[in-house]
This record gives C-alpha cells, structure tokens and sequence, in this order.
C-alpha cells in the first residue's frame, strides 16, 4: 500500500465557528491505482488531497487521525522532510495553470527550478531533462521557450504534469485538472494522466464530474459534507451505486458520450458548521427514515464501504 489514511479530521477553525472539512476520513491508494475522490462543491475533496501533503492553510488544522505515506508517518514529517514529500514523491497539478505558473518566466526555467530544487544536475542538464518531459506530455522540447501565455489552456495543464512528473513521484494529486478546458482537450488530459499512471505511478483525481472519474479510475471515494460516503471499486459504483447520495450525484450529472436523463438533485450541502444531526444527507435524502437522525456507521456491503443506514442487516 502506497498511502494509507486513517480517520483523519481537518477542521477550519473560522470566526463563524469550526467547519468540520474532512470527518473520519478513510481511504488507502495502492502503488499505481488510479483513486478518483468526487462530490460537490465544499465536501472537503480538497481538503483531503492536501491534508495528504499537509498544506492546510491557516484557519486550516489536522486534528486527528493518520497519513502513512510509503511507511512513512506524515503528519510526523519536520519542514525539510516536507518539503522532500513535496513534489519528489507526492506531485501536484491545480486546476487553473495560470495561478500556479509564473506568466514572466519561461516554462523552461520554470520545470528547472523544481528539478534544480531537488536533483543534483546542472542547470543545462535540467534544462535536457524539462524537454524530454514536455515530450513526455505531448508537447514539443522547444516550447522550453515559450512563456505560458503562448500555450494554450490544455497545453499548460500538460506543462503542469510535465512538471509534476519532472521528479517521477509516486503519486500524483490532480485537483480538477479539466474543469477549465473543452471536452476533447478535458479527455487528452485525462489520457495523460492514465499515461502516468501507466508507468507505475497512483493517481489521486478530485473532481466534481463523476462520469470523467468513473471512466479511468480504479477506485471511487464519494464524498459529501465532509464525509466519505461510499468507497468501492469505480465500475461498481458508476453501474449500481449503493449510497443514495451516490445515485443523486450520477442521475444530476450530464454524460457527454451517453444519452440519459439529468435529474438535478435537490437541495444544497449543508452548512458544516452547523451540519444536520445524525445523517449530513438526511435533509435531501429521499430514503430518509427514523434511524437516520442518528450518526450512520461506515458498513462494509460486499467490498465497499458505503455510510449509510439503508445497509445495516
Ligand atoms: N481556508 C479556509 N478557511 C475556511 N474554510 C475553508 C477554507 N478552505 C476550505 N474551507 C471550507 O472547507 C470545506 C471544504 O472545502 P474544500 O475546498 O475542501 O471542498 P471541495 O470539495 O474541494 O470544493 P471545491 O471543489 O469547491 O474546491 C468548505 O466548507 C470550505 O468552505
């Protein structure tokens, strides 16, 4: 096992009150899986991700729970281990390549800071090595030259993996690495990053759009309110998911490759300062019942976790 989260909690402590982002969250990722995390705007995917590399800003706080990273405690890791974790093991790709590179330096000199950073090479060999991995991702070693406005928006996502990739980490965290680019180019993305994986790394894919996870990934954790609400292998869940969260969030999303009724679903997340006693889905759950005012417990149902009462035997 690659990483290995144990009922980790990381609250944002604000003025409102404490948002409780992740609760208990459980979730492991082998060597070379492909794990998908999706949900809603606000369920905390993110926050997950990052508790992952500890880059939880400030009102942010892990406050319980476990992170082992390739045997490694993370959450016991000093500064200068962090900063090792970061980017040579564990890679990062944002959604939105503008934020993250810098628009007056060339992409060259940008992938050669971060291998310059971590790898004992020259400056002309990091240079070598940011071509091959431009080719790498599909794009041509010139662009080295090229500043990020020259590119387009697909373009500078792969610049971003290429960079992500530049020290070969184990994992790849990818936070809604398309949301910002047309359908075809949302799909190249997404076969690079099978690509990735193909060479033995795991992914980790946050997304709002459960038909582009449940297309590569291996695993799916479905996440609502700060909760994961089921976990199980991607096929199972897009075919018959068990969570009625689950079947509200497949039914209210449009496919682009299949024909199918969108059912919206109703209501809004919770406010997670203030969530709802019992169930965080009860108020928009159309299988709510008595039990449900009560915390529901995170049941095994044929190889998959799913945190709802409809399954308790
Ligand atoms: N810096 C912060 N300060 C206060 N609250 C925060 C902060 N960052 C996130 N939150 C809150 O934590 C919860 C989870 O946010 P998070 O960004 O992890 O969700 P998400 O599912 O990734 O959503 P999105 O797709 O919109 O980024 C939300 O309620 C959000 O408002």
């Amino acid at each position: 096992m690659l990483l290995d989260i144990k009922n980790l909690r990381t609250y944002f402590y604000t003025r409102r009150g404490v948002v409780k982002a992740v609760e208990n969250v459980d979730l492991s990722v082998d060597k070379g899986e492909f794990v998908s995390i999706v949900g809603e705007s606000g369920c905390g995917k993110s926050t997950l991700a990052y508790s992952v590399i500890r880059m939880i800003s400030y009102p942010g706080e892990i406050v319980g729970g476990e992170i082992i990273f390739d045997g490694r405690d993370v959450l016991k890791l000093n500064e200068e281990e962090l900063r090792a974790l970061r980017g040579k093991e564990i890679g990062m790709v944002f959604q939105d390549p503008m934020t993250s590179l810098d628009p007056l330096e060339k992409i060259g000199d940008q992938i050669t800071e971060t291998i310059l950073e971590h790898m004992d090479v020259s400056k002309k060999e990091a240079l070598q090595i940011a071509g091959e991995m431009l080719e790498k991702v599909g794009l041509p070693a010139d662009r080295v030259n090229y500043y990020p406005h020259q590119l387009s928006g697909g373009q500078r996502q792969r610049v971003m993996i290429a960079m992500a990739v530049s020290l070969n980490p184990k994992l790849l965290i990818a936070d809604e690495p398309t949301t910002a680019l047309d359908v075809i180019v949302q799909e190249k993305i997404m076969d690079l990053l099978d690509d990735m994986r193909k060479e033995g790394r795991a992914i980790m894919l946050i997304t709002h759009d459960f038909a582009l996870a449940s297309e590569r990934s291996d695993k799916i954790a479905v996440m609502y309110a700060g909760w994961l609400v089921e976990l199980g292998s991607a096929k199972e869940i897009a075919h018959e998911p068990l969570h009625p969260y689950s079947k509200g969030l497949i039914d209210s999303v449009p496919d682009v490759w299949i024909d199918k009724e969108v059912k919206p679903l109703p209501g809004f997340p919770p406010d997670l300062i203030n969530p709802p006693e019992g169930c965080r889905f009860r108020p928009r759950c159309p299988f709510a019942k008595q039990e449900c005012v009560k915390e529901p417990p995170a049941l095994n149902v044929d190889g998959r976790v799913v945190k709802c009462w409809l399954y308790e035997v």
